[in-house]
């Protein structure tokens, strides 16, 4: 078999690598995916937008399961897919435990890695926990650093990674995110469910508010209090597709069923997602994909984290930090929605995370270094 392998287990991961792949095998280059299924109902919802089907499937999510003994779980089954495939690299992104999982196993069995958004850094190991171990962890034993922006690439510099191993490409999510967009031009009824929330609006400002992450568990009452406090104002429409994680789930839930101008959605396709986002007056969000994404859109995005891996929009003034205290969320929402000047200055769309080209890059390195490596043999 041989050829590349690319590991996925998260519903980011799927929408920031299907551009990769398809870079790839427009290259006519060996290419085979394997997804952990980490989290399965996204991880589908998202592959399923792309026509990708995985070619190896270990489903390996277990409820209550710790970091730790699926991360164990992972390494076992990988290294005995990688003996099996006979891969000659793996493929990884981002800060997930798939991509740490894979990136060590394949280190273990000297496959090359390449990493796919490498480089972002808070500079706190603890925050997020475990994302930025995680990514610490990939770029010590990585082969190719595919970094998103140059801060990325500064970053591993800074940790002793030889400059010609990084490659500045832009994130793979702008990219995912043109293409998207494309269809959504030609075929609007993609958008589907966000075609019911945007009929609900009626001229009403469209908050969209997405909140996943795991520092946010603790914070899900504040979340939702704040959300409660903004859904008095009769000139907005709220709308929140839920995560299935039941820790975050159950509590927004509970406090914010029954408000007629809160739209509680199941998790939405990336097209639907999308529509709804380039549509929405302002995003709150824990998210780092949807960080990347709302500049690009001109959204405002209000990020209800205390650090960022992602420091670009911060810079630029399109993203704003607010924590997760009830009263601070609310404070800077209605800031936005009352202050059109304070919006506007936020609204600039830009793009700091990419061109919409990475995906091409990455090939085309990975490619050129495998015509290096049949020279060699
Ligand atoms: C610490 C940290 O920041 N780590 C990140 C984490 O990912 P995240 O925080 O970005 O994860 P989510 O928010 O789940 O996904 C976001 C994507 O999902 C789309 N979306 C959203 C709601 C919905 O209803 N339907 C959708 O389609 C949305 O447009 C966006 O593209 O892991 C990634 C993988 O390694 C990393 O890259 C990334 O650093």
């Amino acid at each position: 078999m041989g050829g590349i392998l690319v590991v996925l287990g998260t519903r980011p991961e799927a929408i920031k690598l299907a551009p990769v792949i398809q870079a790839l095998r427009r290259r006519k280059m060996p290419v085979r995916v394997c997804a952990t299924a980490q989290h399965r109902e996204l991880l589908d919802q998202a592959l399923a937008l792309d026509g990708i089907r995985p070619d190896i499937d270990l489903n390996l999510m277990r409820p209550g399961q710790s970091i730790g003994a699926a991360t164990g779980r992972m390494m076992v089954l990988l290294d005995k897919v990688f003996a099996d495939e006979r891969s000659e690299r793996v493929i990884v992104q981002g800060d997930t435990a798939t991509a740490c999982a894979a990136a060590q196993a394949a280190f273990y069995r000297r496959i090359p890695v390449a990493h796919v958004e490498a480089g972002l850094r808070t500079a706190d190991l603890s925050t997020p926990h475990p994302e930025e171990g995680n990514r610490r962890m990939i770029s010590t034993i990585a082969d190719w650093h595919f970094a998103p922006t140059t801060a990325a690439a500064r970053a591993l510099r800074n940790e002793g990674v030889a400059h010609e191993k990084i490659l500045v490409t832009g994130n793979t999510v702008v990219d995912a995110l043109h293409q998207v967009r494309a269809r959504l031009r030609v075929q609007p009824e993609l958008a589907g469910a966000a075609l019911n929330v945007l009929n609900r609006c009626h001229g009403r400002k469209l908050v969209l508010v997405t909140c996943h992450r795991r520092e946010s568990f603790a914070a899900a009452d504040d979340i939702a209090d704040a959300i409660r406090a903004l859904a008095m104002r009769r000139d907005v429409l709220i709308a929140l597709p839920l995560h299935p994680n039941p820790a975050i789930r159950r509590p927004l839930e509970q406090a914010l069923r029954n408000l007629e101008n809160v739209a509680l959605l199941e998790p939405l396709d990336f097209a639907p997602f999308v529509a709804l986002l380039s549509a929405a007056y302002l995003v709150l969000t824990d998210s780092g994909g949807v960080q990347e994404e709302a500049p690009v859109m001109g959204v405002p995005a209000l990020v209800m984290r205390d650090a960022t891996e992602r420091p670009e929009g911060i810079a630029a003034g399109t993203a704003r930090l607010v924590g997760t205290d009830s009263r601070r969320i609310v404070t800077e929402v209605c800031r936005l929605l009352d202050d059109a000047k304070a919006h506007a200055r936020m609204s600039r769309a830009h793009s700091p995370y990419g061109d919409g080209r990475a995906a091409e890059r990455i090939a085309d390195a990975l490619a050129a270094a495998s015509a290096e490596s049949l020279a060699v043999r």
